[in-house]
């Protein structure tokens, strides 16, 4: 069957633009109807679940009047704090969610260690390092999480992110050389390695058949350089501006739309910015990002 980038990639976009769940205060005026319509009006096909969203049922109704889909969820894995046995009982109930929202995949990161909801550490230098012994147990829970996920027809997508274990490629190198590609796939978010590794290419070259669900998030230069100069905590960098929507920030989206097409790539990509929206209007943001999307991915 011949490759239609049409249908094999659905366009979303995610929640965070309009409320972030880690700082409850910043844009807590909008509601779940308002986020829903503004995706739509802009031209998105879906989003991701944010964790002020109502429980499945009053939420796929708001979902099909609007003709919505949910892409995904978040999912803040405590799989060395924890144990595997505590961690995963968790993670089944986060599938039960996805499943009865219809959701084909699981965004998973270990959260244990992370500075990214810091109020004092410098994100770009304070991240922990696991030891080998964290590695074998995270690697062993994200192989059963997959194995969980695949009860309910769910994929895990593990996250590299900012400030955490599994944030350089190095780091998401040895993740995926000591996972089981039929249970773990990645998440490739652009400006999360951007920012770790000042190049978002060589990640998607290496790992290009383990992705399983992309984040295109934006980044500007000049923000990333005051932030990382002013060595400011996760939230105070993105509160400052680093992140955007794809069209508005300095990444090129086009070598990385063409080499997942090259590799006839099939399922969702979700435009994610976290930003302060009392500065930069999510539904603004959302039809800058869908122009570019239709400007200069689709229609070249
Ligand atoms: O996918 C993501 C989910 C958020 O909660 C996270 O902090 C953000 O940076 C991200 O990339
Ligand atoms: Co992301």
């Amino acid at each position: 069957m011949t490759y239609d980038v049409s249908k094999a990639i659905k366009w979303g976009i995610a929640p965070i633009g309009w409320r972030n769940d880690d700082i409850p205060s910043i844009g807590k005026d909008n509601n779940l109807q308002q986020l829903l319509s503004d995706i739509v009006v802009s031209g998105f096909q879906g989003t991701e679940v944010g964790g002020f969203f109502p429980e499945p049922q009053k939420l796929n109704y708001e979902l099909n009047l609007r003709r919505l889909q949910i892409a995904g969820q978040w999912f803040s894995s405590f799989i060395i704090r924890d144990g595997i046995e505590k961690a995963s009982a968790a993670f089944e109930e986060h599938c039960k969610f996805l499943q009865a929202v219809h959701a084909p995949i699981a965004v998973v990161s270990e959260q244990t260690y992370t500075i990214q909801t810091s109020d004092t550490a410098n994100i770009f230098t304070d991240k922990h390092h696991f030891t080998d012994q964290e590695w074998d147990e995270v690697c062993t829970g994200l192989n059963h999480y997959g194995e969980i996920a695949a009860k309910y027809g769910i994929k895990v997508a593990y996250h590299h992110h900012m400030g955490t274990g599994i944030q350089t490629k190095a780091e998401t190198d040895r993740l995926m050389a000591n996972t089981d590609p039929k249970l773990v796939g990645l998440l490739y978010d652009t400006g999360h390695i951007a920012v770790s590794d000042g190049d978002y290419l060589s990640l998607l070259e290496a790992h290009i058949d383990r992705i399983v669900h992309v984040h295109f998030k934006d980044v500007r230069f000049d923000k990333e350089k005051e932030c990382r100069q002013k060595g400011l905590t996760f939230q105070n960098s993105f509160l400052n501006g680093m992140f955007t929507v794809p069209g508005d920030g300095d990444l090129d989206f086009k070598p990385v739309f063409q080499k997942l097409v090259e590799h006839q790539y099939q399922g969702w990509i979700v435009v994610e910015a976290e930003q302060d929206p009392a500065k930069a209007n999510p539904l603004e943001m959302a039809q800058i990002a869908q122009k570019y999307i239709q400007n200069e991915l689709l229609a070249k």
